[in-house]
């Protein structure tokens, strides 16, 4: 092992049995011997050999000389090869003449080179085999780079040529991490230098300088090797620390995981619903749209009847109305009744972010749906994909999905067995060209239905749940006004929620009306703590709104009067009317004043004027409501007579003062009125509230037992 010191890397070693022969084949002759030059021009080339004492130890355990130093050999060579050492003056020669030694290393450091001299040829020829056997143990043979030798100028100037060439070229082909592994294997360049010596013709004297290059550009190569593997093993270091770290985080954090799983739906497939199972039996209350279907139904069951008498029906159908009155339910009628696929699709969907995609979804539902005729295709909340809205500039490429969509709905006949049916609650949204006939011409409106229709889907659902025999729907319907079909099919399961909590069997009507005022008020304020005076105000004043409702003619009978607070009330009587009212009569209007003033009547009549409270806020709202459109809208005044007065505010002072009036006079009579009926009826009055303060909520028939004089039974 010998180690090189200066322009390399130190600790680069190089195992020789290569290079031994490279530099020191038996024909090569003593490369110590050349011609001189001066001494300052080889001095800069020199690598330096370590001092004697750091020489390496020999393996030479064979052969018993272990630890033989090199000085040692020295004298065993001379022992061994008498004569061969003398005459050798050890001391100063390159110091005194310009005729050198054999070597450099002889000159700097005062005795021979002893490996070199094995090595010359003709030491080599007369005892080649006590050589070999000497060589053989040597498991490294140390690198005596033969530049320490006398070079000329010349033949230095060659071999820097050679290296430098030699290194170009490598750098030119092959990226720096690579070089390492290029020129690991050395076998094939000795060989390779041998030839190129040959067949170049260099001269004798010049191949040693040849070599001595090539020996240089090799170790150099070898440095960077040494450093190319030392920087990948770190690289690799990093990557595993890295990779170790990555697994962690990912079973730590299997969420980020997960997170590359999102599609961007492309190409989602299109599944369609069989809807076989829902029929027109399972819509209520909203006849006119089913009979206007029933022909779509009839079309779809047999296409082919349509055709044969040259009928044309609408290729599209447009549900309208507020939500939950049943549209999306009523188009899988459609397809349940006609016994066809049914493909859902809701406008949103094809609301995406990525240019492309919602017309591309388009495609797809319809490539199925064709291949699949006759079906029907259902787009809800058309108005998302089809409104007017997505022509802004925010949405610069919704504009592909409904030139889509339009495109879709031109490309296909009107018999040929698709029918696409769209739903909206917004029909003015729309875009024009959706609506055109050839597109979307056939317009169904689903209006939230009347009481009879409350009434069917409060029984059909009611069905569906145990309830007592004096559930009356037609009650809940009367006072469900305004309820779509989904809000209604939520009560009942409200209803039967509570009945659960309680711990009852059935649903009664106290849990239908429970879940009623809970859907219409929010939920009720138990938690509240009123004190007694408040309750007991509360309790005559509903009493009076409640004894006024009894009394007066024309106004809606009671349904259910309660001094339980809900939502922001503190109480409150619910009135119903008979029927949904498509009209009233001013007979009705007064008395609805006259009801909603006996709430303020029974605080004055029972606390006093000064202890009226602001509980009649929203009573005093209604009524001057109803007052005042009784004398601008309705034509029921007599001052003002049969005109409409819409703008007040650009009307002149006098008829402003005057309308004022009008509804002052209307609203001071009603309060009269209620004052009049709750003095008549102060034990009424009376019972009732206190009724109310037991019971807090009383319904119809209970009201009726309080008023009329007979005693509750204890519930
Ligand atoms: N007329 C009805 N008869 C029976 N059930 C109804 C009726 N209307 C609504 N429902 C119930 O309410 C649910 C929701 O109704 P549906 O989704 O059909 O309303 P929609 O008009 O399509 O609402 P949206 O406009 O919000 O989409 C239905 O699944 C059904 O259970
Ligand atoms: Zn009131």
């Amino acid at each position: 092992m010998f180690s090189l010191s200066s322009t390399v890397q130190p600790q680069v070693t190089v195992p020789l049995s290569h290079l031994i022969n490279a530099f020191h084949s038996p024909k090569s002759t003593s490369v110590s011997v050349s011609a001189s030059v001066s001494q300052n021009q080889h001095r800069d080339l020199v690598l330096e050999h370590e001092a004697p004492s750091n020489e390496p130890v020999l393996n030479l355990r064979d052969l018993g000389l272990s630890e033989l130093k090199i000085g040692q050999i020295d004298q065993l060579i001379d022992s061994l090869l008498p004569g061969f050492c003398k005459g050798k003056n050890i001391s100063s020669h390159w110091r005194t003449s310009h005729v050198s030694a054999q070597s450099f290393f002889e000159n700097k450091y005062g005795y021979i080179d002893v490996f070199s001299t094995l090595r010359s040829s003709c030491l080599y020829r007369q005892h080649s085999r006590t050589l070999k056997n000497i060589c053989s143990d040597l498991q490294y043979w140390p690198v005596f780079i033969q530049s320490r030798g006398f070079k000329t100028l010349k033949s230095r100037t060659r071999r820097l040529q050679s290296t430098s060439e030699r290194l170009a070229e490598t750098q030119h082909i092959t990226p720096s991490f690579m070089k390492g592994f290029l020129l690991r294997d050395r076998g094939s360049d000795v060989e390779t230098l041998d030839k190129l010596m040959k067949t170049k013709n260099i001269p004798e004297a010049h191949q040693d300088a040849f070599k001595t290059g090539f020996a240089e550009g090799f170790l150099k190569a070898q440095a960077l090797t040494q450093k190319t593997n030392d920087s990948l093993r770190r690289t690799r270091l990093i990557l595993f620390v890295l990779l170790l770290f990555g697994i962690y985080g990912l079973l730590k954090n299997p969420f980020l995981s997960v997170r590359f799983r999102t599609t961007t739906g492309l190409d989602s497939a299109v599944d369609p619903v069989q809807m076989k199972n829902v029929t027109f039996e399972h819509v209520k209350g909203v006849e006119e749209a089913k009979q206007e279907l029933q022909e779509v139904v009839e079309f779809l069951k047999n296409p082919q009847k349509f055709t044969v008498l040259g009928g044309k029906l609408p290729k599209g159908i447009l549900l309208v109305g507020p939500p939950g009155t049943g549209k999306t339910l009523l188009a899988r009628a459609v397809a349940g009744e006609a016994d066809v696929p049914f493909y859902y699709a809701s406008g949103s969907e094809f609301d995406e972010m990525f240019v492309g995609v919602g017309a591309s979804r388009i495609r797809n539902l319809f490539r199925e749906a064709k291949a699949n005729a006759p079906c029907v295709i259902f787009i809800d909340e058309l108005d998302s994909v089809g409104g007017k809205r997505i022509e802004s500039p925010m949405h610069p490429y919704s504009r592909q999905t409904i030139n889509q969509l339009l495109a879709e709905m031109d490309g296909f006949k009107p018999n040929e067995g698709v029918i696409i049916i769209g739903a909206t609650n917004f029909p003015e949204a729309l875009d024009n060209a959706l609506i055109r006939p050839g597109r979307f011409d056939m317009q169904v409106t689903v209006p939230r239905p009347d009481v009879k229709g409350r009434t069917e889907i409060l029984k059909w659902y009611l069905n569906k749940i145990k309830f007592d025999q004096s559930v009356d729907p037609e009650i809940i319907a009367r006072g469900t006004v305004g309820f779509s079909g989904a809000e209604l099919e939520n009560l009942v399961n409200q209803a039967a929620l509570k009945a659960a909590v309680d711990g009852k069997e059935m649903v009664t009507m106290k849990e239908l009306e429970f879940s009623k005022d809970k859907i219409l008020m929010g939920p009720e304020r138990r938690s509240v703590e009123i004190d007694n005076k408040n309750k007991t105000i509360t309790a005559y004043h509903e009493s009076g709104h409640a004894i006024i409702a009894y009394y007066t003619k024309d106004a809606m009978p009671i349904n259910k009067a309660t001094i339980m607070p809900r939502g922001p009330t503190l109480g409150h009587v619910s009135l119903l009317p008979e029927n949904d009212r498509w009209n009233e009569t001013r007979a009705q209007l007064l008395a609805q004043m006259d009801v909603s003033m006996g709430g303020r009547v029974a605080e004055e009549l029972i606390f006093g004027t000064d202890h009226i409270t602001t509980g009649a806020s929203s009573d005093f709202d209604n009524a001057t409501k109803i007052a005042k459109r009784m004398v601008t809208k309705f034509g029921m005044s007599e001052k003002l007579g049969v005109m409409t007065y819409n703008d007040t505010g650009k009307l002149s002072p006098e008829t402003q003062s005057a309308i004022e009036q009008e509804i002052r006079i209307l609203l001071r009579d009603s309060y009269e009125r209620a004052k009049h009926i709750l003095k008549t009826h102060a034990k009424e009055h009376k019972n009732l509230a206190e009724a109310l303060l037991t019971y807090e909520t009383l319904d119809a028939k209970e009201i009726q037992i309080v008023l009329e004089g007979k005693k509750l039974e204890l519930r």
